[in-house]
């Protein structure tokens, strides 16, 4: 099968809304109308269905909960129908039970009830014109302009991240980084943490998702509509570093040709993310202290205080009292930031995420990309073998290639790892294929996916005892011979140590 591209109107698209609720249809709406979009309204998921049948929209937003057909089993009969219309689900239920219901189902994005109208503009924005790819949607990590900004700014990953995950008071952890135990006990945490202004240390590898978790704890936190404002303390030369953080007078150094803003300056009334802080010079780490003990900064060549108004998280791959213990980061920096200390798992720590997070960012990538590429239960057998230890953003990575490579299905091949990185592990497992249905393979596909990859690991079990000898395995297995050679083609297990 070869990928559609999305139908995309030319004239004015038409959106329409599926909700038992004549005064969320009539708001929605007009909403919608003054965007200059069409608009038809449904009031089950009957009568939704008609008008799919009759009118093909361009985008479907449909109520979760609904009277005679819900919002989920709407979906199922609309694809059925008109196999690429996006649906959005409106969810009364905000959470991680509402979300993952509606992405199960094969949602393209959900919003929880109340939504802003920006919220829902921007959204259908971004799904009708196909040039606000998700891509062209990553933030740049600098300072956010202004909280009404942030609103169009997904955090991490663009698709199916809502969008209320920025703007404070509903992000969803779980539903950014996935539905394990370890995730949920970090939401927890990070709600816990996030009322106080308690520095904050957060460890963990790299790319497990430092900075998502610090996004969370300032999405949470009174300081929400403030700014975010994240350094790499590692990405900065030494000379440069103070500057970056306090300021500078024009002519404070060479090249100083005007004066600047530091970041302690420009993150007031928010939050300032130190990533990397195990990279600070000692001589740095000393003004830093200084700095949160009297709570003022001077900019680099300025004697004039500048107040300072900012909860500080910082974070770290390296365990910060191993770097202690070593006399390569100060104890008393390190207590006074230690307030309260956050770890990140990895990937390969938690296993229950890899999927979930495998299919959102197909989903992505997808959409980008205008295919309709699934996984196969090769490939997750394949991930789950896998130590990542680029975490989830080698993942982002090797899924977003394999995508690409792909024609319709990702098999263990496109996923391409490298070698010596192997772990020990279970193979696919029930809430796994579980997810493969927000794909929207159907059961036949799934049944004929599973088998063929229990078929692959028998035949190549019993060639590995047979060592290579196909015509005892054949005998093993109770095949013919014939059968068995075409078996080892299709499945690609010839090998030089197969013999006859
Ligand atoms: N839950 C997530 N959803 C989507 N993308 C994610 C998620 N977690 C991590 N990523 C991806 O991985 C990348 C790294 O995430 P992040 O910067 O939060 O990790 P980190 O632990 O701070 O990394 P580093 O150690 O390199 O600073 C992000 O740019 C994003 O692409």
């Amino acid at each position: 099968m070869t990928a559609m591209p999305r139908k995309i109107s030319v004239v004015a698209p038409t959106v329409l809304i599926a909700d038992d609720d004549p005064d969320i249809c009539s708001l929605l709406s007009h909403l919608i109308a003054r965007e200059g979009y069409k608009v038809e309204t449904a009031h089950d998921g009957v009568a939704a269905l008609e008008q799919i049948r009759r009118h093909s929209p361009d985008v479907l937003l449909t109520d979760l909960r609904m009277p005679r057909m819900d919002g989920v089993e709407l979906l199922k009969q609309a694809k059925l129908i008109q196999q690429d219309l996006p649906v959005i689900m409106l969810t009364g239920y905000a959470g991680i039970n509402g979300a993952v219901e509606a992405m199960k189902a094969g949602a393209i994005d959900y919003l929880a009830k109340p939504f802003d109208n920006r919220q829902v503009v921007g959204l259908l924005q971004r799904i009708l014109h196909l040039s606000d790819t998700d891509e062209s949607r990553e933030p740049a990590s600098s300072a956010r302009p202004s909280h009404q900004d942030e609103r169009v700014v997904p955090l991490a990953e663009p698709a199916m991240i809502p969008l209320e995950a920025v703007c404070g008071g509903r992000y969803d952890l779980a539903v950014l980084m996935g539905p394990s135990t370890s995730v949920h006990k970090l939401d927890r945490q990070v709600r816990l943490v996030a009322c106080s202004n308690f520095s904050v240390i957060i460890e963990g590898g790299t790319g497990a998702g430092k900075e998502v978790v610090a996004k969370a704890i300032c999405a949470y936190s009174p300081r929400a509509s403030g700014p975010f404002i994240p350094v790499d303390c590692g990405a900065i030369p030494e000379t440069l570093l103070e500057s970056e953080l306090f300021g500078h007078e024009k002519g404070a150094f060479t090249g100083a040709d005007r004066a600047k803003q530091g970041k302690f300056a420009a993150a007031r009334g928010g939050t300032l993310f130190l990533d990397e802080i195990a990279n600070m010079p000692m001589a740095s780490q000393a003004k830093l202290l200084r700095v949160l003990q009297e709570k003022i900064v001077f900019p680099v060549g300025s004697n004039l205080p500048v107040p300072v108004d900012v909860r500080l998280i910082v974070a770290s791959h390296e365990n910060l009292q191993h770097k202690v213990a070593a006399g390569t980061f100060r104890e008393d920096l390190y207590y006074r930031l230690n307030e309260f200390t956050i770890r990140v798992p990895s990937l390969c720590e938690r296993q229950e995420d890899l999927v979930y997070l495998a299919q959102r960012f197909i989903q992505a990538t997808n959409r980008e990309l205008g295919k309709r590429v699934t996984l196969s239960i090769g490939a997750i057998d394949r991930m789950r073998a896998y130590s990542w230890p680029g975490n989830v953003r080698e993942l982002r990575a090797v899924v977003r290639r394999a995508v690409l490579l792909a024609d319709t299905r990702i098999d263990a091949e496109h996923l391409n790892l490298s070698g010596g990185h192997e772990r020990r592990s279970e193979p696919a497992q029930f809430n796994d294929i579980m997810l493969m249905t927000t794909a929207q393979l159907s059961l036949k596909d799934m049944i004929r996916d599973y088998t063929e990859t229990v078929e692959r690991k028998i035949l190549a079990g019993v060639l590995e005892r047979t060592c290579g000898n196909k015509a005892e395995a054949a005998r093993i297995l109770q095949v013919d011979y014939k059968t068995l050679l075409n078996k080892i083609k299709r499945y690609d297990l010839m090998t030089q140590r197969t013999v006859q």
